[in-house]
């Protein structure tokens, strides 16, 4: 497969329905520089065609372009604009596999309880397509996402709305205190390459082998841990009684996607506790009808609905539902709750939009109302902790004044709990988890109890110096404040610890950084930036994604805005577009009234920072005037005000791509650098500044009417085409 110069990902939702727009802008601009821009299709639907060839037709195959792209990325060739995709759970991969076999793709069913040897082949091959199956895959670097300063500027200057803080707000934080994965980690770091087993000794004498023959190289450091079903559900029950009592909504906020063998589970726990008396009562019939509560609410009111005691079962569940505190809602009006789709909601957005609404949730009768959010797992929770806690003391965050809070994050190769999954594993029984080295020793051993959720995490020596070194290099750049989150009493961190301390030493840079575990450094963090001032949050993977919605949020009001550079570390680059995911919400507005509000600012961002660097290192001169340009344009839309509204009627996400490209080329056509591309600019400067009044109104003639992209998961090219660029005046001038 030949490449691209930049290879734009064709991805799903919001951001798809985007470059529908403005894709044939970006081409038709790069066109001047002999530049090309490719797609490959990482989509959710993508990736489900390419893993049955065999099951379709020759028109229907796909190539495996994520397969591509994780080759790609290894090399110094990369350069891959990377738009959010959907990172599936099964409720959603389920409703992808639907749609494609009602548009005549002969896929096979989920097999959601596999009995026979073809069903798990099948099962397992989605379960690869499962979860957050893209990103961990191309993110062969690390992280260094920020606000550019022209976005921090303009938010400074027009700051959004913030929801108000009051001292006796009833939100709180709960989570475990013992038995959790942060309390049950052991951690080493390996000195010479090896081998390992990972094995369940059962109480019998008995032994299965969970995983066997995990390599890794010498300087990796290798976690194990568990977290206690029986603590899990105490804790969960005890939290369902506790915010019935505080009078508050219940909320659970997890990473079904990201971690998607730990957190589903840990969600079905929740739904089993919220509904514990029927499953008491109903438990066989449920798991007779095929109930998984995994799945979620959603999936279990559907089955419930099959079974021969339907109507029993259903009036059990709405006795308990009404006896429970009231449900933190995704959507009231629809009466979707909190336990419905373990996706709906994810933990790096939730929290953050909760913090900005003055810690407030919606509830089941639409009303906003302070929340218990329940956060299982100890390990990071104290983040939001404090945070909250500190809105509390002294009110919201003032976003006219704030300062910005920068991360640079340990997350290459498949680094720490975000790289665990295909070592995560449910205890079929009670006995030792042992990881046994070749040579027979034991590296880590937990005693576990049937249930019980036991996982192991890996971080590679050469992904932790390049951290390391990206944090040296943007501090010495950015002169400021600087903190590695990490809590020497971890046991995880405590071996980084011993990385990161002789690396400093070593740089001669040890005084430019503190140490913080995550309490001390959001803390800090927040007075920091309260100050206007600038931080550096040098973090490990979970907090990376955690901080970079956490702080664009309240700064920004959205982490769309952010810049996100993926350094790979064998040269080459991956230009992430925001921070944030592919906003389904704003799908279903499309949808129905013609109104996208998806800002692709974060598009923007990505795309000059991705042509700056093929100049660079492919020499290409012109490559940098549109690069620098696309960075004038990008201030353009800022000081004009032309990024989306958000209601039917107001200008949408196509008028930003028209204005993005009218100051495109007006200032590539303004430039001197280049005298040819300004010439070859002039005309088309020319020819959007005389069409506005005529395109703005086509855009605007469009709005509020239903429309249809001929699908969601798998939307057919062109119905969406002409949903996303209905000026044919606009159109002609692009080409
Ligand atoms: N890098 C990646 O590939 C990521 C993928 N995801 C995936 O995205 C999906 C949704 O995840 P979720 O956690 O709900 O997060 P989202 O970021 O998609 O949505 C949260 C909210 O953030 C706002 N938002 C996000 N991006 C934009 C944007 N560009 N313009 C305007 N507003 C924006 C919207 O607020 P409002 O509704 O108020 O307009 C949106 O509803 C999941 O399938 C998840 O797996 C999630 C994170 C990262
Ligand atoms: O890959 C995913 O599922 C989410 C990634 C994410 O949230 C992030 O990187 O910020
Ligand atoms: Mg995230």
């Amino acid at each position: 497969m030949d490449n691209p110069d930049i290879v734009y990902t064709k991805v799903d939702e919001a951001p798809e329905l985007a470059s529908a727009s403005f894709l044939p802008i970006v081409q038709r601009f790069a066109s001047e520089a002999n530049v090309t821009v490719g797609t490959r299709d990482i989509s959710l639907a993508g990736r489900i065609i390419a893993t049955f060839p065999e099951n379709l037709t020759e028109e229907q195959r796909q190539t495996d372009d994520l397969a591509h792209l994780g080759q790609l990325v290894k090399t110094p060739e990369a350069n891959v604009i990377k738009l959010p995709n959907i990172s599936a759970s099964v409720p959603q991969l389920v409703a992808a596999v639907t749609e494609l076999q009602s548009q005549g793709y002969d896929l096979p069913d989920y097999p959601e309880n596999p009995a026979t040897d073809a069903e798990n082949a099948i099962r397992a091959r989605y379960d690869a397509i499962k979860g957050s199956a893209v990103n961990p895959v191309l993110r062969e670097g690390n992280s260094d996402r920020r606000a550019a300063v022209a976005v921090k500027n303009y938010a400074q200057a027009n700051p959004h709305r913030m929801g108000v803080w009051s001292s006796d707000s009833k939100t709180t934080v709960s989570t475990m205190s013992a038995d959790d994965f942060r309390s049950n980690e052991k951690s080493a770091t390996l000195t010479k390459a090896a081998t390992v087993r990972i094995e369940l000794v059962a109480k019998d004498g008995s032994v299965t082998v969970l995983k066997d023959s995990v390599s890794y190289p010498a300087g990796t450091v290798v976690d194990a841990t568990f977290m206690s079903a029986k603590a899990l559900d105490t804790f969960l029950l005890d939290q369902v009684a506790a915010t019935k009592a505080a009078g508050v909504l219940f909320s659970i906020h997890l990473k079904a996607t990201m971690m998607k063998v730990s957190d589903p589970i840990i969600f079905g726990h929740a739904v089993k506790a919220f509904l514990k008396p029927v499953f008491d009562q109903y438990g066989d019939d449920l798991a007779a009808a095929g109930v998984n509560p995994n799945s979620g609410l959603g999936a279990l009111l559907d089955v419930v609905a099959t079974s021969p005691k339907a109507t029993e079962i259903q009036k059990a569940i709405e006795e308990a539902i009404a006896d429970n505190p009231p449900l933190y809602m995704v959507n009231s009006d629809k009466g979707i709750t909190n336990l419905h789709v373990p996706s709906d909601v994810i933990i790096d957005a939730s929290i953050p939009a909760l913090i900005r609404a003055g810690g407030k949730g919606w509830g089941p009768d639409g009303s906003e109302s302070d929340t218990n959010c329940v956060i299982p797992d100890s390990s990071y929770a104290a983040v939001y902790d404090e945070a909250i806690k500190n809105c509390k003391s002294n009110g919201a965050l003032d976003p006219s004044t704030a300062g910005t809070v920068q991360n640079v994050g340990l997350m290459a190769q498949k680094a720490e709990e975000y790289g665990s999954h295909p070592t995560t594993f449910e205890m079929p029984e009670a006995g030792t988890v042992r990881m046994v080295l070749e040579s027979g020793d034991v590296l880590h051993e937990h005693e576990v109890e049937a249930g019980d959720i036991w996982r192991s995490a890996s971080t590679r020596q050469a992904p932790i110096e390049d951290w390391v070194q990206l944090a040296i290099d943007r501090q010495a750049l950015e002169e400021c404040q600087a903190i590695f989150w990490l809590d020497a009493s971890r046991a995880h961190d405590a071996e980084l610890l011993k990385y990161v301390k002789p690396l400093l030493d070593k740089a001669g840079v040890a005084d430019k950084f503190l140490i913080l575990a995550p309490r001390e450094a959001t803390a800090l963090s927040f007075d920091t930036i309260r100050k206007g001032d600038t931080s550096i949050a040098v973090t490990g993977n979970v907090l990376r994604d955690y901080l970079t919605d956490l702080f664009p949020i309240l700064e920004l009001g959205t982490s769309a805005k952010m810049l996100s550079i993926v350094k790979l570390m064998q040269g080459g680059g991956l230009f992430e577009t925001g921070a944030g995911g592919s906003a389904p919400k704003h799908v279903q507005q499309l949808v129905e009234e013609n109104h996208l509000r998806w800002d692709s600012l974060g598009e923007f961002c990505a795309l000059g920072e991705s042509l700056k660097y093929l100049a660079q290192v492919k020499d290409n001169p012109k490559a940098m005037v549109l690069g620098k340009a696309v960075d004038a344009a990008t201030q353009g839309i800022l000081d004009n005000d032309k990024s989306p509204g958000r209601k039917v009627g107001q200008p949408d996400n196509r008028d930003s791509h028209f204005y993005f490209a009218l100051y495109w080329a007006q200032a590539l056509a303004a430039q001197t650098e280049d005298p040819e591309m300004a010439t070859a600019f002039e005309p088309l400067a020319k020819a959007l500044a005389d069409s506005e009044e005529k395109i703005v109104a086509d855009f605007a003639a469009v709005q509020g009417r239903a429309v249809d992209t001929g699908g969601y998961y798998n939307t057919d090219a062109a119905k969406t085409a002409a949903v996303m660029r209905p000026s044919a005046t606009l159109n002609d001038i692009i080409g």
